[in-house]
C-alpha cells in the first residue's frame, strides 16, 4: 500500500480547509498557528449558540477534551451531532483519558453522541479509552504506543474509527489495516500541544482526503518529519516550538514524501 503524502499535502495547501476546533485553553494558540502554517484555515469556536453553524461551513471538526467543563461538553455534543448529520469528518483527541472519572464519563458520552472518524491520542489515552484500568498521569503518556495496538484495534472495531496512537512510533489502525510512522524526535514531548496539533492536522487532512486512514497517516508523517527538521536547528523546547511551526510552513510536498518513514502491515 502506498500513501500519497505528496499529493495530500498539495491538496491541503490548495484548498486550505476550514478546521473547526473545540479545543483546550492551553493549546488554542499553538494549534491555530500549526494549522495556519501547514496551510489550513483554523477557527476555534465553542459557544453552544454557534457551534452547529460553524461546523456546517467547516471541512472537519476537531474535539479536544483538554480543559473540560459542562458548557464545553454541551457544545461538543451539538457540534458532533451536526457534523455526523452532514457527513463531515470528526477527530476526537481524548486528552487525559484515564486521569479522572469525569474525563472518562464525558468520553463515553461523546462516543455515544457520534462515532469519531479519527481518534488520535497518546498510548495511555488510547489504553484508557479502550477500557484498560490504567491511571493516566495527567496529559502525558506513561505507555508506549506499541503496547496500545490491541487497544487501538478494539476501539477501531467498536466505533469504526481510524485510531492513531502517537509516540516514538505512531501507530495508525483502521479495522484490519495498520500503519507505522517512525518519524519525530523525543523533544516533541517537551512542548505542550504537539499531540493536540497532530489531532488538528489530522482534521485538516481528513477534510481533503476521502480515506481517513490515509489522512491520519499523512498527519502523523507531517508532524514527525517537521519535528526532525526543526530539531536540526533547535535543541531546546522554546526555540524548537518556533522552528517546528516554521518547518510546517516551509516543507515541500516532495521533501515530506522523501523524509517520511511509513510502513504498512
Ligand atoms: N519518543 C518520541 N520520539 C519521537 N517522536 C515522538 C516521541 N513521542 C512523541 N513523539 C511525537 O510527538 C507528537 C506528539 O505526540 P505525544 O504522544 O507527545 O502527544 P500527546 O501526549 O497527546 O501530546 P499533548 O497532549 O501535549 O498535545 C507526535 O507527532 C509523535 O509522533
Ligand atoms: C497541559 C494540558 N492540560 C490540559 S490540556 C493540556 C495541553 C496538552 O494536552
Ligand atoms: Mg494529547
Amino acid at each position: 500500500m502506498v500513501i500519497q503524502l505528496e499529493t495530500n499535502l498539495e491538496k491541503l495547501r490548495a484548498s486550505a480547509p476550514l478546521v473547526h476546533n473545540i479545543t483546550n485553553f492551553v493549546v488554542m494558540n499553538f494549534t491555530a498557528n500549526a494549522l495556519l502554517a501547514v496551510g489550513a484555515s483554523p477557527v476555534m469556536a465553542h459557544a453552544v449558540e454557534e457551534v452547529e453553524d460553524m461546523v456546517s461551513i467547516a471541512g472537519a471538526l476537531v474535539i479536544n477534551i483538554g480543559t473540560l467543563s459542562a458548557h464545553w461538553v454541551e457544545a461538543m455534543k451539538l457540534a458532533m451531532k451536526k457534523a455526523a448529520e452532514l457527513g463531515k469528518p470528526i477527530v476526537l483527541d481524548p486528552v487525559g483519558a484515564g486521569a479522572t472519572p469525569y474525563r472518562n464519563k464525558v468520553l463515553t458520552e461523546l462516543l455515544e453522541t457520534a462515532p469519531p472518524t479519527i481518534i488520535r491520542g497518546n498510548g495511555s489515552e488510547i489504553l484508557a479509552l479502550a477500557g484498560a484500568s490504567i491511571q493516566t498521569k495527567g496529559v502525558d503518556s506513561t505507555a508506549d504506543s506499541m503496547d496500545s495496538i490491541g487497544a487501538a484495534q478494539a476501539l477501531s472495531a467498536r466505533f469504526g474509527s481510524v485510531v492513531s496512537v502517537s509516540g516514538a512510533v505512531d501507530v495508525v489502525v483502521h479495522g484490519s489495516r495498520a500503519g507505522w510512522v517512525s518519524n519525530g524526535v523525543p523533544l516533541m514531548t517537551k512542548v505542550t500541544g504537539m499531540g493536540c496539533s497532530a489531532s488538528a492536522i489530522a482534521g485538516a487532512f481528513a477534510a481533503i482526503c476521502s480515506d481517513p486512514f490515509e489522512a491520519a497517516v499523512s498527519a502523523a508523517a507531517t508532524m514527525g518529519v517537521c519535528g526532525e527538521l526543526a530539531h536540526r536547528e533547535a535543541k531546546l523546547p522554546g526555540s524548537f516550538q518556533i522552528a517546528f511551526l516554521d518547518k510546517l510552513a516551509e516543507i515541500s510536498p516532495a521533501h515530506l514524501a522523501e523524509l517520511s518513514r511509513v510502513k504498512f502491515e
